[in-house]
């Protein structure tokens, strides 16, 4: 049966009531992006408890995070000084190749010369034993520490145009900026933005309760009628969002939607987390998030204004918490004695779907991947992205939104799973049990086969996850090339190809980066100007 167009304005005309039951990052990134949405056209309730502590370590982003602040009309120096944000142009890889061994991951895209990306001429000939210095500015940029902005706010110069706008400008998504890469990201503390957004979000007409859901109620066809609060009554609605975390409580405990654990591809299942205090004055704030190896998983560092989010992720089948939090400890060293530590389980993996009948999950209830490639906030992001995208009229063509978005977050999700499998696949690193096992355990099927391609063609377009996932086919060739247990080969046709243009390139980064590094201000006094009002 089709439904007409005057029909289903009636029906979306109606006031859409959404419930959404979780007050972390998931939550009110959520009620913040409806609201900016739908303004008061949707009536927006956010439940969270006031006894169930939420997540939040010291994240790190992808630069895509800023469509969201865009969308919101919110600019840095709103929301940057009240989450402690730093820029991150790029992850440092350290010890996953040999002990002393680093490389970078940059929001940079890598230059093509004469139709074969950067990777392929370094490969024919490297012009140093560093693919990342030699290929990328941000390389140079990171080791020095500095800010991309200048002290004036403008940006450094990159091939990225930053759009002039005004209060009536269309606001973009991520899925409108594929091929521009942003310059930067950032590190934020999560529980300072979901507070932040909290503000936001109820100045705009959200209303906020806090209390515990204690029961989900289905109705006849397994829909969600109400959500009972222990002191507000019942919550009912046309949407619930289940932002409850690794609990699922609507989607996979009251709803039964099965997860789909990762764990036989990415064991690492648990983490440890301090947070570090760090003297401004006299430490360097590093434009980078840093992913150190260790005996059983790696630990994060991610450099915060006035101090530093560390943790170590682990596999609990290789190490103890007992452990793994003296392994921390000691790689911290004296600055985290008197800091407690927060001991964390993980669930790897998805709901098989994300969106059953009138119920979403966003954030940790939806899915999560170790935080390897902080892909948590992109997938939140992504989710509230599709959300508005498929929102249901209440009518007979909303299986079929359902199943779009299913599918989208689905790919997402799954994409990303492979690109971090491929890390530890490719890791050179292979000298304890851990480490070995890396190599042989499976990985997802048509990964194993995208490596053998790998091998003699660099990933591309045509070779990497097909579907959207949020990452590129250049990241795919910084992991291979900086990771080296995998031996990869340049195209042939490069030893019948004149390599002029491509030694101007090499070139004209070294150049470039050698010059940003003489202009651009540290990241700490870059902050300390904008803490100061500039
Ligand atoms: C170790 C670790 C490191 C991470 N690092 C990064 C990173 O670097 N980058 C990144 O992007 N992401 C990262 N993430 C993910 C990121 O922290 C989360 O995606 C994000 O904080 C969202 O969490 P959430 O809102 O889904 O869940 P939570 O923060 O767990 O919030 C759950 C909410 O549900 C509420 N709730 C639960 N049950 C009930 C109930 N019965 N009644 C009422 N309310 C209820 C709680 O009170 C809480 O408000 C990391 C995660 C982990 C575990
Ligand atoms: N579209 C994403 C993907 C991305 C591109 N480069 C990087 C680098 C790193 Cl460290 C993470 C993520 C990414 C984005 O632009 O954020």
């Amino acid at each position: 049966m089709s439904v007409s167009g005057s029909e289903r304005s009636a029906e979306g005309n109606r006031k859409k009531r959404v419930v959404i039951v979780g007050g972390g990052t998931a939550g009110w990134m959520t009620a913040s992006y409806l609201t900016a949405a739908f303004g008061d056209r949707v009536d927006l309730t956010v439940v969270e408890s006031a006894q169930i502590g939420t997540i939040g370590v010291g994240e790190a982003t992808f630069s895509d995070i800023r469509h969201f602040f865009e969308f919101l009309r919110l600019e840095e120096s709103d929301w940057m000084p009240e989450c402690n944000a730093t820029y991150k142009l790029a992850v440092r890889f350290e010890n996953w190749r040999e002990p002393g061994h680093h490389f970078y991951h940059p929001f940079e895209q890598m230059s093509s010369v004469d139709g074969f990306p950067l990777s392929d001429w370094w490969l024919r000939n490297p012009t140093t034993s560093r693919f990342d210095k030699d290929s990328f500015v941000m390389t140079s940029l990171c080791d020095a520490g500095v800010s991309p902005r200048y002290l004036d706010g403008s940006l450094i110069d990159q091939d990225f145009v930053e759009q002039e706008r005004d209060d009536d400008s269309a606001r973009s998504t991520i899925a409108e900026y594929q091929g521009a890469q942003f310059p930067y990201a950032y590190h934020f503390e999560a529980h300072l933005l979901a507070k932040y957004l909290t503000g936001y979000a109820t100045r705009r007409g959200t209303r906020h309760i806090v209390d515990n859901v204690v029961d989900v109620a289905l109705d006849e066809r397994g829909w969600i009628s109400h959500v009972r609060t222990e002191e507000h009554g019942d919550l009912e609605a046309d949407l619930f969002v289940d932002c409850t975390g690794f609990r699922g409580l609507l989607l996979n405990k009251a709803l039964g939607e099965p997860f789909v654990s990762y764990q036989d591809t990415l064991p690492n299942d648990s983490a440890v987390a301090l947070q570090v205090p760090l003297d401004m004055e006299r430490e360097p704030i590093r434009p980078c998030t840093t992913a150190t190896a260790q005996e059983a998983g790696w630990i994060w560092t991610i450099p915060l204004i006035s101090r530093v989010g560390t943790g170590y992720v682990y596999a609990s089948d290789y190490t103890t918490p007992e452990q793994a939090e003296r392994v921390l400890r000691d790689f911290v060293g004296p600055a985290a004695a008197d800091v407690p530590a927060n001991h964390i389980k993980m669930r790897i993996g998805r709901s098989r779907r994300s969106w059953v009948n009138n119920c979403v999950g966003v954030g940790l209830s939806s899915g999560f991947v170790e935080p390897l490639e902080s892909t948590g906030i992109f997938f939140i992001h992504h989710a509230i992205e599709q959300i508005v995208k498929y929102f249901p009229s209440g009518g007979a063509g909303d299986d079929r939104l359902r199943e779009l978005y299913n599918r989208s977050v689905g790919h997402v999700m799954d994409g990303v799973r492979e690109f971090l499998v491929l890390h530890y696949r490719s890791a050179k690193r292979a000298d304890n049990q851990y480490w070995k096992d890396t190599k042989t355990r499976t990985v997802p099927d048509s990964l194993a086969e995208r490596i053998e391609f790998w091998k003699h063609k660099v990933p591309d377009a045509e070779t990497v996850y097909p579907y959207y996932h949020g990452l590129p086919p250049y990241s795919y060739n910084c992991i291979l090339l900086g990771m080296g247990g995998i031996d990869v080969n340049y195209s042939p046709a490069l030893d019948w190809a004149n390599e002029k243009a491509a030694l101007a390139e090499f070139e004209r980064i070294r150049v470039k980066a050698e010059k940003l590094v003489q202009e651009l201000p540290t990241q700490n006094e870059y902050f300390a100007a904008m803490r100061a009002g500039r």
